[in-house]
C-alpha cells in the first residue's frame, strides 16, 4: 500500500469545507478539523485498523463509521490524503453564511407520529412488567425527498455554521444504488477521545428542546437539571460508561452531578468522565468498541434493550446511533455517537432521532423530543416543516 499523504495544514476549517466533495471524509471538533480524500484501502472492521495503518506510514489515520448493530459491517477508510486545520472551528462561522438548498421537499415520518407514541407506551409497559429492563431508547426516522439531488457539501457547511462546537462529520457509506451515499451530522456526544494515556468520554442523556424566548429557554434548562426522570435516565448512561472504561483505566474521575450543555436546538444533561489508561497502547477505536452501544442510544441491560428496539422500531437504524470518528497510527483518536444525523444518497435523506424511554416517561413528551432533535438536520436543509 502506498503511504498516506499529509497535505499542508489549512488555516481554517472553512478552507477544508470549501474542498469537501461527496465521498470524502470530514470530522471537526470545537478546536480542529480533518478532511480525508481518496482511499488507500477500505475496511469493514475496527480491529483491522492497526494493520492497515502500519502500512500507510507513521502519521496515517483511518476515518469512518460503525453501525448501531455491532454485528453489521463498519465502513472505514484510510484516506490517500489527509489535511488538517488546527484552528478553532468557531471561526468558520464568520467565514461563510448559511446557504439555502434549492428544491421542493416531501417529508414522510416512519413510523407515523401516533405509532411512535404507541411504541413508547409499549416500552413503558414492558418495563413495568419486567423491572430488570430499566431503559430503552426508541427512535424514529423522517424520510425527506427533494425534487433534485441534495447538495451534500452545503448541508455539511450549514451544520457547521449552526453548531460550530459540535462534532460535525461526513463519512462515506457503501452505495445503495448508484452514486455516492454519505452520513452527515452534528453530534454533541463524545463517545471517547484518547490521547496518549488520557481518555475522555462525555455521555449525554436527558434532554429538553431549546426555546427562542430566553426566559422560557432558561426555565427549560433549569427544569431539565432538576428533573428526577432525566437525572435517572442520565445516571444509567454514566454508570455504563464508567463500567466499560474502568477495566482499561488506572484512575477514573466521574463528577457526582451532571451539568447542562446546549446545542442550537437542545439542552442536555452531560457528564465528562476522564481517565488515565493502564496501557496507553490501547487504541481509541478499541475503547469505542467496548463502550458501544451505550444506554444513551440502546438501553439497559444492553442485550434486552437491543432486542426490544428490534421489536418496536419499524426500520433498520443502519449507521444512526453507531459511532463515527478516526484513529491515528499512534492509536490516538476521537469517536462520537452518531446522532443528529442523516443518511443521504441522491435526492433522498433519512433523518433519525430518538430518546431514552424510562418507566416514568410521558409518550407525548418523547415524541416532542424526537421532533426537536430532528430540527438539527431540518434547519441545515432549510426545511421548515413540522416533523
Ligand atoms: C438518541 C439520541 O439522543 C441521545 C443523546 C442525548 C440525549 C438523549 C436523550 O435525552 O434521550 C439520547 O440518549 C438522538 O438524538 O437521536
Amino acid at each position: 500500500m502506498p503511504e498516506q499523504r499529509t497535505a499542508a495544514p489549512a488555516a481554517t476549517a472553512g478552507e477544508l469545507l470549501a474542498e469537501y466533495r461527496p465521498g470524502d471524509s470530514f470530522f471537526s471538533t470545537a478546536t480542529r478539523a480533518l478532511h480525508g480524500t481518496g482511499a488507500l484501502t477500505t475496511l469493514d472492521r475496527l480491529d483491522a485498523i492497526p494493520a492497515a495503518l502500519a502500512e500507510a506510514g507513521d502519521g496515517a489515520l483511518a476515518m469512518g463509521a460503525v453501525p448501531f448493530d455491532p454485528a453489521q459491517p463498519a465502513h472505514l477508510v484510510v484516506p490517500e490524503t489527509v489535511r488538517r486545520s488546527p484552528s478553532p472551528v468557531r471561526a468558520a462561522r464568520s467565514e461563510h453564511r448559511w446557504s439555502p438548498l434549492g428544491g421542493q421537499w416531501t417529508l414522510t415520518p416512519v413510523p407515523a407520529p401516533d405509532a411512535h407514541v404507541a411504541a413508547v407506551e409499549r416500552a413503558v409497559k414492558l418495563m413495568a412488567e419486567d423491572t430488570e429492563l430499566r431503559k430503552v431508547v426508541l427512535a424514529r426516522c423522517l424520510k425527506v425527498e427533494s425534487d433534485q439531488d441534495v447538495d451534500v457539501a452545503t448541508v455539511l457547511a450549514n451544520l457547521l455554521w449552526r453548531d460550530p462546537t459540535a462534532f460535525v462529520f461526513a463519512a462515506d457509506l457503501p452505495e445503495r444504488g448508484s452514486g455516492t451515499r454519505s452520513l452527515l451530522g452534528a453530534s454533541p456526544e463524545l463517545l471517547i477521545a484518547k490521547r496518549g494515556r488520557h481518555v475522555l468520554s462525555n455521555p449525554l442523556a436527558g434532554s429538553a428542546p431549546r426555546s427562542a424566548d430566553p426566559t422560557k429557554d432558561q426555565r427549560r434548562a433549569v427544569g431539565l437539571l432538576t428533573s428526577a426522570k432525566d437525572r435517572h435516565e442520565h445516571s444509567v448512561v454514566v454508570e455504563a460508561v464508567t463500567e466499560a472504561l474502568r477495566p482499561h483505566c488506572r484512575s477514573l474521575s466521574v463528577p457526582a452531578e451532571p451539568e447542562l450543555i446546549k446545542t442550537a436546538t437542545m439542552w442536555h444533561l452531560s457528564t465528562r468522565v476522564t481517565g488515565e489508561l493502564t496501557d496507553p497502547d490501547v487504541p481509541a477505536h478499541r475503547l469505542a468498541a467496548d463502550l458501544h452501544p451505550t444506554p444513551a442510544v440502546c438501553g439497559t441491560p444492553t442485550g434486552r434493550a437491543f432486542d426490544t428496539i428490534g421489536g418496536l422500531e419499524p426500520f433498520d437504524r443502519g449507521f444512526y446511533t453507531g459511532a463515527v470518528g478516526y484513529t491515528d497510527a499512534a492509536g490516538d483518536g476521537e469517536w462520537v455517537v452518531t446522532i443528529r444525523c442523516a443518511d443521504v444518497a441522491g435526492r433522498a435523506l433519512e433523518l433519525y432521532a430518538g430518546g431514552g424511554v424510562m418507566p416514568e416517561s410521558d409518550p407525548d413528551s418523547e415524541l416532542a423530543e424526537t421532533s426537536a432533535k430532528l430540527r438539527t438536520l431540518l434547519l441545515a436543509l432549510g426545511v421548515d416543516g413540522a416533523a
